[in-house]
């Protein structure tokens, strides 16, 4: 097992009446961004306080870097994590909350420095932590996660509260972690950013992975190899892709969508064909409707269906 991994199997945790867990499995790859989504009440918080140690499993283990999280000498160096956007004392300042963790931690006043630059907040790192917004704490529990320098990250909604500025640095900067060689296991609700950021998906459900998989490899199994072909000449489109197996159907006068074949095999039949077309457009299912299909029956909280008002 790489330095660089989480590998969870098969964790179960009640809490009285509730099934927190039940049969949680994945595992979080390093250079990768793995994305970590479900409805509310899905253990994914539940889920990254075992990996940490902060709460106890009923069955199952979360390892990490071959380890449970308790059993490492310097877990700091291991896995940094950003589970609440952090509420240091209002009236420390951002650089005097990294040192104080650091020296806790047996860590260089030197990191503390490094880790404020990477994270944008060198202007406002000797002022009162209190007059934080939620997006400049957000960057300071980042800052903390990192001053380990661990090969491991798990975030917990780092997009929380950040405006738009800040989301595109988020983005970039997790990619560049990842890109780094780090395995990154980040929860969110916000599938555009899931989308753009991460490049697996940890799919959670009602106390299990529901998925894992590749973000790309999801999005093209939902996406069913659709193509739309805009053509004057639609009985001949039909005709050539009918026969190499695509299933044609005609949506417009001078429109037919084709499935089963992939768009570049479509163009290429036509070409082939001498048959004329204008426009070419690969039907590419959104992140947000793989997600939703893959929840439907998984939410524990689901606003009924809106019935038709009485008139
Ligand atoms: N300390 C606790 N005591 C009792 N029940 C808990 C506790 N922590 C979590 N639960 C319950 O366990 C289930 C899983 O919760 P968890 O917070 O892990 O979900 P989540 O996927 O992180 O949800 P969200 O997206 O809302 O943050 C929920 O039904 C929750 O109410």
């Amino acid at each position: 097992m790489s330095a660089a991994e989480i590998v969870v199997t098969g964790l179960h945790k009640r809490y009285r009446a509730t099934r927190a867990l039940d049969g949680m499995s994945f595992t979080v790859r390093p250079g990768l961004v793995t994305g970590f989504v479900g409805p509310n009440g899905a253990g994914k918080s539940t889920t990254m306080r075992v990996i940490l140690g902060l709460a106890a499993a009923d069955a199952g283990t979360a390892l990490v870097a071959g380890k449970p999280y308790r059993s490492l000498r310097h877990p700091l160096r291991h896995v940094g994590a950003l589970l609440d956007a952090v509420a240091p004392h209002p009236g420390r300042t951002a650089r005097n909350h990294l040192l104080w963790l650091a020296h806790a931690q047996g860590l260089s006043a030197r990191r503390v420095d490094r880790v404020i630059e990477q994270v944008g907040l060198t202007p406002a790192a000797r002022r009162k932590a209190g007059g934080y917004s939620l997006g400049m704490r957000q960057r300071l529990g980042i800052a903390a996660a990192l001053l380990g320098d661990p090969p491991i990250l798990m975030l917990d909604e780092p997009f929380n509260g950040m405006d738009p500025g800040g989301i595109v640095w988020m983005r970039g900067f997790l990619r560049s972690l990842a890109a780094e060689g780090r395995a990154l296991l980040v929860s969110s609700h916000l599938m555009s950013e899931v989308q753009d950021t991460a490049d697996r998906l940890v799919v959670a459900g009602r106390g299990r992975a529901l998925a894992d998989a590749g973000v790309a490899e999801l999005i093209a199994a939902a996406s069913g190899n659709r193509v739309a072909v805009r053509t004057t000449a639609r009985p001949d489109a039909t005709r050539v892709l009918g026969r190499a197996g695509g299933a044609v159907s005609a949506t417009g006068p001078d429109t037919v969508t084709v499935s089963g074949l992939p768009a570049d095999r479509v163009a290429a039949l036509l070409t082939h064909g001498a048959v004329p077309f204008s426009e070419l457009t690969a039907h590419r299912a959104t992140l947000e409707e793989v997600y939703l299909e893959l929840t439907r029956d998984a939410a524990e909280f689901r606003a009924a269906t809106p019935t038709e008002a009485p008139r």
